[in-house]
């Protein structure tokens, strides 16, 4: 029912309605993206609907409730747009294999994929980095990466696998895996497009330890691992016509920002915060201006684009938005090692729930 909410709709429009709805249903760009519901992921939405009315645009989202809300604001705006959801909890595999089968009944191709949902579960701020920072010369390269500041707690899911790996890289990983015939179409090319960010860093991430279970900046590492993922896509799927980018929407409030302060204190600081944006362009500060490189990268061809860069979206002191590209710290050989990590853990976790099924049945 809860995937269905567009069909509903449909039932009450005439005959002459559905027939066009469904053949624009097949002339239209097919785009999911995971994690619509807020933030950046639903700026996005919003601004890809603004462009292209003809969009099947599918809201893959954990909460129903939530999802919801998020495509009755954007049928607000856009009354005519086809907005589907999906029910899609990326941090458990299961959720993903089982979304994946509903999107392979639904659309016979798609054009993009966005993998935006992310967490940071239980941000800490390391204050005294913070003040050494602030003197180190080093300000607004640590304002604009948050590099060494944050730490955060991480968990298990349900899986066994840590909850910030899960989410923010193996479960979009495994859900590539499972769209992969959508993606790979004779004669038609598609792009993958991560959130990932410039808090990704190599120190944080170890192929002997690829979910962070050791460590306790999980965030870091897992984004340095889409980082990598990305690269390794594009070496093994280009020539089917899947082209794989990375972006930073850089310094955006939302819930997950607003999660790493109490409210009182982002009130207090929020002037500085406008202010520091003098100084750096990648504190682009709302969802829009965060979903910038994602809206850019919408519009290239990815033929043209390179995998060792990563697209930042960056705000002026005036509050002009544009996408610039940096070179990410990543290399072939450590890109090629964990994709084969991945592969085996990928096989592990099928295994784990196959046999689930079985003891289940039972
Ligand atoms: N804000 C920032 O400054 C930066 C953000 N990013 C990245 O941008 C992306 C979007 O985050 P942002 O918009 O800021 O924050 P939000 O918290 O607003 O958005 C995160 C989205 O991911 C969803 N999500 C989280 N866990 C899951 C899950 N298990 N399954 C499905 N969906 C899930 C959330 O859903 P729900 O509402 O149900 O929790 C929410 O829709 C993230 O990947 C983040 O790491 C990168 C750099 C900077
Ligand atoms: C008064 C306070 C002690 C001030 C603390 C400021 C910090 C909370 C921020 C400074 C730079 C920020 C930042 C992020 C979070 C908040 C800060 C650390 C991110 C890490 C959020 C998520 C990302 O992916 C990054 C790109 C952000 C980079 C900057």
């Amino acid at each position: 029912a809860y995937i269905g909410s567009t069909n509903r709709r449909q039932c009450s429009r005439t005959r002459c309605e559905l027939l066009s709805v469904c053949r624009m249903a097949r002339t239209g760009r097919v785009v999911l993206v995971t994690g619509a519901n807020s933030g950046v992921g639903l700026a996005l939405c919003e601004r890809l609907l603004s462009d292209d009315a003809q969009l099947q645009l599918c809201l893959a989202c954990r909460n129903e409730q939530k999802a919801a809300a998020a495509r009755q604001s954007l049928l607000i705006s856009h009354p005519k747009a086809h907005v589907s959801l999906i029910r899609l909890d990326v941090g458990s595999m299961r959720s993903v294999l089982r979304a994946a089968e509903e999107i392979r009944q639904r659309y016979n191709r798609l054009d993009y994929l966005y993998l935006n949902a992310g967490i940071m579960p239980s941000p800490q701020v390391d204050l005294r980095a913070f003040y050494k920072g602030l003197f180190s010369g080093k300000a607004i390269h640590m304002f604009s990466t948050g590099e060494g500041l944050l730490t955060q707690k991480d968990s298990v899911t349900a899986d066994g696998l840590q909850q910030v790996f899960a989410t923010n890289l193996f479960g979009h990983f495994l859900l590539v895996r499972e769209l992969e015939p959508l993606l790979c179409q004779p004669g038609h090319s598609s792009q993958v497009i991560w959130t990932s960010s410039s808090n990704a860093r190599r120190s944080t991430f170890s192929l002997d330890d690829l979910q962070h279970k050791q460590g306790v900046e999980p965030y870091s590492s897992s984004k340095y691992a889409s980082d990598l993922l990305s690269l390794a896509l594009n070496r093994h799927y280009n020539s089917q016509g899947l082209y794989s980018s990375v972006i930073c929407p850089g310094l955006v409030m939302t819930n997950l920002t607003y999660g790493i302060l109490p409210s009182f204190i982002w009130t207090l600081i929020m002037p500085i915060m406008w202010l520091i944006r003098i100084f750096t362009n990648t504190f682009t500060l709302t969802p829009y201006n965060g979903a910038e490189a994602l809206f850019w990268l919408f519009k290239q061809k990815p033929e043209s684009l390179d995998p060792m860069v990563k697209y930042h979206s960056l705000t002026s002191g005036l509050g002009n938005n544009y996408t610039r590209t940096r070179k990410m710290e990543i290399d072939d050989t450590t890109s090629a090692a964990l994709y084969e990590n991945l592969l085996e853990m990928e096989k592990m976790v099928r295994k784990k729930l196959k046999d689930g099924d079985v003891e289940h049945a039972k």
